[in-house]
């Protein structure tokens, strides 16, 4: 099967002032399969977003190349049914959204009935028909940003690719795209998101890469990360003689951080008490994880 993304040994060096250079990215390699979640994750200034341009072909890297199922990321045809909004996407801005939607769906050969309806149907999805005709350039950022989401998904992509696409969003806008990202996930497609807020990712993804100082540093599997045998388990109990260990929640709830190998005592001594087990569930350590990776130093490869 064509991987949907190849980057093979990436390197990319920016010239950062006066006989400066910054190294962006050092020999970055990562495959993503059809039909996967992958994200993307890294701190500030760790190489995301040059990552994404090089998979993109929006830049071209020093050394070694990215490509989309199989078609070198620099020739234009590896973009075909592939979206891509950047963390702060910028618009014709004057446009309407139905109008760059309309253009966007035939550059990607999308064929409907109706392009109107079609293209409507999402700009609903992200609460934008009442502005559908109205040009992008009155638009605030948080809607010029979802405009930019539904011309994505309206031209239904295989690929969908999101530049820390829920930054900057409210509760409300989180949601929105956290449940459009998961549909999109479900029906198939497949997704490559960047993040610097692991809850996303543990979330969405199925497989995360963390980015350090532009090198890959760590891929895994989420799963694989729930089911290691190390990992402390969050014992969620209720009552009025908690444990000494549990932390309170309120509302009469507690919080217990337990080990594996100590969850039977304690579920023995929750009972002895009298306290209702509410939840039982792995404590998804990314956050500790990407911690000590970050932490540690980079060994010479
Ligand atoms: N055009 C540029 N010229 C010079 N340096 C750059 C340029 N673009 C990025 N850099 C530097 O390269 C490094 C990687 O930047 P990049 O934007 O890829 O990181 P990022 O992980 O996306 O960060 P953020 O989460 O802050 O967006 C940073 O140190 C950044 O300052």
């Amino acid at each position: 099967m064509t991987t949907a993304i190849e980057l093979v040994r990436l390197k990319k060096t920016y010239r950062a002032g006066w006989r400066k250079t910054k190294v962006a990215l050092d020999d970055l390699s990562l495959s993503v399969q059809p039909g996967e979640a992958f994200g993307f994750i890294g701190a500030n200034g760790a190489g995301k977003s040059t990552t994404i341009k090089a998979l993109m072909g929006l830049l071209a890297p020093d050394e070694g190349g990215a490509s989309l199922f199989g078609i070198p990321a620099l020739q234009p045809r590896a973009r075909q049914r592939v979206a891509y909004v950047p963390e702060s996407p910028i618009l014709f801005d004057q446009l309407t959204p139905l109008e760059l939607m309309d253009y966007g769906c035939a550059y990607h050969g999308v064929r409907k009935p109706s392009m109107r309806e079609h293209c409507l149907s999402w700009l609903a999805r992200f609460g934008l028909e009442e502005v559908a005709n109205k040009p992008i350039r009155g638009f605030s950022k948080g809607m010029t940003q979802r405009a930019a989401l539904a011309h994505a998904l309206a031209i239904e992509p295989r690929l969908l690719v999101l530049d820390e696409p829920l930054s900057g969003l409210d509760p409300v806008g989180r949601k929105l795209v956290m449940d459009v990202m998961g549909e999109f996930h479900a029906a198939g497609g497949t997704l490559f998101f960047s993040s610097h807020v692991l809850y996303d990712v543990q979330r969405l993804a199925d497989r995360f890469g963390i980015i350090h100082q532009g090198r890959l540093r760590a891929l895994g599997n989420l799963s694989e990360l729930e089911q290691a045998p190390d990992t402390a388990l969050q014992l969620r109990i209720a009552g009025e003689n908690a444990p000494t260990q549990a932390t309170p929640l309120g509302a009469g709830e507690w919080l217990i951080e337990v080990q594996q190998n100590d969850l039977w005592n304690i579920l023995d001594t929750c009972r002895e008490r009298g306290m209702r087990v509410v939840e039982l569930r792995p404590r998804l350590d990314l956050e500790q994880f990407f911690n000590q990776l970050v932490e540690a130093p980079i060994a010479d490869q």
